[in-house]
């Protein structure tokens, strides 16, 4: 793994005034992030106010890295509070940010929300939680959060991840690796693009994981209109039920994106933004501090209309009963 230098897009001085107050708008008239079709309703009409240079800084992912950096926006450490010890315990801590992100996300495309996964929240704070040390879930610390595509179990998963920097002492690293970047034989594609193994839902979806039917399989990699696309989560894939031609294919592919895996560590104020179809992203171990100076990130999911991305047969995958809700409805 290399430190490799992501692509910054920097948001110039009048672009970070003009999303700071409209952020703080939003917030004064609601007094909370949390969303309703009302806040919502407000959000989707201050995004559409936003000037052209923020919206040149949010158009679409356009080099092999799969990612960029947006720089410029302003933390103030003290005025967000102490980092949560919990996503159930954050509530509106650094709501200004939650709003900002979502008007930047509305600018990408369509913000998602999950039922099933922080109360249905349309931001996520991903912080460390004691307990979770271990897990493979955005609370965990002291392992390597091995890469993944983001929401890999469900077709309705997002063609941007967003992850908005609150606070990170200790410089820990977002890891990311894309798919355009890999070397693999045509032969590993080929044998890859076979829909020969599920993907299951992750730990963050206790209900989804409790789903009482069969298990798509689906491809792990597939050629689409705009090039190699890829869904990987080696965590959540039950290897043992593939052929060993598979399975060797499979580690070669595991082996490559770790070759061509960046570390990428935010600053407060950064906002990296990953393309799902073409990147998986991980995250380096640590000690967690649990002292309220942990590092803390907000995160948003935005689907793309009429991004050509996905294979059809995703349409008739059930999702493990899980929906991903969209904040605006066509
Ligand atoms: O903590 C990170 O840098 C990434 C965590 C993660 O996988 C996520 O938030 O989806
Ligand atoms: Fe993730």
């Amino acid at each position: 793994m290399s430190t490799g230098v992501a692509p910054v897009r920097q948001l110039d001085a009048a672009s970070v005034r003009e999303l700071r107050e409209a952020a703080e708008q939003v917030l004064a008239d609601f007094g909370t992030s949390a969303t309703a079709p009302d806040l919502l309703a407000r959000v989707a009409e201050a995004a559409t106010a936003l000037s052209e240079p923020i919206r040149h800084q949010c158009r679409p992912v356009d080099t092999d890295d799969g990612l960029f950096v947006l720089r410029g926006l302003e933390v103030d450490g003290d005025a967000i509070g102490p980092t949560p010890s919990s996503w159930a315990t954050a509530g509106d801590s650094g709501a200004a940010h939650d709003i900002a992100l979502l008007l930047l996300a509305t600018v990408m495309g369509n913000p998602i929300a999950w039922e099933g996964q922080q109360d249905g929240r349309f931001v996520h704070n991903i912080v460390p939680s004691a307990g979770h040390e271990e897990e493979q879930t955005g609370a965990s610390s002291a392992v390597l959060l091995s890469p993944h595509t983001e929401d890999a179990f469900h077709p309705g998963r997002a063609h941007l991840l967003m992850l908005s920097c609150m606070r990170n002492h200790d410089n820990i690293a977002t890891t990311a690796a894309s798919i355009r970047k890999v070397k693999l034989d045509e032969a590993d594609v080929a044998l890859l693009s076979r829909p020969a193994l599920p993907i299951l839902p992750d730990d963050a979806y206790a209900e989804a994981q409790g789903f009482d039917g069969q298990p798509p399989n689906v491809p792990t990699l597939w050629h689409s209109p705009d090039g190699l696309t890829l869904r990987f989560d080696p965590a959540y894939t039950p290897m043992e039920q593939a052929s060993p031609a598979h399975r060797a294919a499979y580690r070669r592919l595991e082996d490559e994106l770790a070759r061509v895996s960046v570390a990428v560590s935010l600053s407060p104020g950064e906002i990296l933004v990953v393309d799902n179809d073409l990147v998986v992203h991980g995250r380096v171990p640590f000690k967690a501090r649990y002292d309220g100076t942990d590092r803390w990130l907000k995160r948003a999911s935005v689907h793309v209309p009429g991004r050509r991305t996905r294979p059809l047969a995703e349409a008739e995958e059930h999702g493990y009963g899980q929906a991903a809700i969209e904040a605006y409805t066509a």
